[in-house]
């Protein structure tokens, strides 16, 4: 297992994502650590993040699938290159596409545990799976479409 999650290594001037990004006050700051097989993240949803009483929103879950999986996907490209993480040149990603099932309502007040896998690695296309398990129930499966992007299609002009 990783000691540091992959969004440690993202560059400063990206890292503002609502998800994932160290850098913004009010984001999740979802946290994903590879072990060269699965991410893994956890996440204890916040009452503001209720659906129906005791039970958990899907778009917050789905966010979560979504910065957890992206996350997955860099973490293993780096991998698959042979290279650590934040080496240059910089690996990113972005959602091409979501897929997400809820199977089971997803209860308020327990840890959640995220679990990805890489099911299909390209060269632009990555596809990640995911599934959240709340007390060790699979209440939600995903996937995920992460597309490799340059960098630099995302940096300011001034950049
Ligand atoms: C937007 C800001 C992101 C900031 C990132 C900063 C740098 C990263 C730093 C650190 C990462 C931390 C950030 C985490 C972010 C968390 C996740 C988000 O919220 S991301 C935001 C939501 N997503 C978008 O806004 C994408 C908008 N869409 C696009 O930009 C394009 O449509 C894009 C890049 C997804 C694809 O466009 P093409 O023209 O470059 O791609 P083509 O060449 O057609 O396809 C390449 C491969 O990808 C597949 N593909 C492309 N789009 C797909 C789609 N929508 N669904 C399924 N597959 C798709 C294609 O089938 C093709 O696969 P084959 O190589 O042939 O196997």
């Amino acid at each position: 297992m990783s000691q540091q999650p992959i969004q440690n290594f993202y560059k400063d001037d990206v890292a503002i994502c609502y998800g994932c990004g160290k850098h913004n006050a009010d984001g999740l700051h979802i946290k994903t650590f590879w072990d060269g097989e699965i991410g893994r993240s956890t996440f204890t949803p916040r009452p503001e993040h209720t659906a129906f009483p005791g039970f958990v929103y899907g778009g917050l879950i789905a966010s979560l699938i979504d910065c957890h999986s992206i996350g997955t996907a860099i973490a293993a490209a780096y991998d698959a290159a042979g290279r650590a993480p934040g080496t240059d040149p910089e690996i990113t990603c972005v959602t091409g596409n979501l897929n997400v099932s809820y199977l089971k309502p997803t209860p308020m007040g327990v840890e959640l545990v995220l679990e990805a896998r890489i099911k299909e690695m390209g060269e632009r296309k990555i596809v990640v799976t995911c599934s959240v398990y709340a007390q060790d129930v699979e209440t939600v499966r995903a996937e995920t479409v992460a597309v490799r992007v340059p960098s630099r299609m995302f940096k300011k002009e001034a950049d």
